[in-house]
């Protein structure tokens, strides 16, 4: 008994280390993301662009059916995290408007 005490605290801590490292690449994600929010903005291409999620879809699901990991559960993490991908790029395009906004206060509306 005190071996599989054990054997799950130490299961545990790896559990935790690999969410430290899911944590680490969807924030490198969320940056990457972001950037590319801001090129579209600055080209004004929308935001969301279907070819490229049913790419991605495809090629995650070649690479979790390899896996073993089931679809609806690759569906529901990617769903959630390109959501917010969306998210962080409304945000920076609400940044560019701003700044647009305080670099060019000639074009405050002053009509009466
Ligand atoms: C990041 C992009 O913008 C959107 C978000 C995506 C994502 O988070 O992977 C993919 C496609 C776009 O709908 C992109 O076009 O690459």
């Amino acid at each position: 008994m005190e071996y599989n005490r054990w054997k799950i605290a130490e299961l545990r801590d790896l559990v935790d280390e690999l969410d430290s490292i899911l944590l680490y690449v969807i924030e490198q994600r969320r940056k990457i993301t972001y950037q590319i929010g801001k090129i579209k903005k600055k080209v004004d291409m929308p935001i969301f662009t279907a070819n490229r999620e049913t790419e991605l879809f495809k090629r995650l699901y070649q690479q979790s059916d390899q896996k073993r990991i089931p679809r609806d559960l690759v569906e529901s993490i990617f769903r959630n995290i390109i959501n917010d991908s969306y998210n962080t790029q409304q945000d920076c395009h609400k940044d560019n408007v701003l700044i647009f906004k305080r670099k060019n206060p000639i074009n405050i509306d002053i009509t009466f």
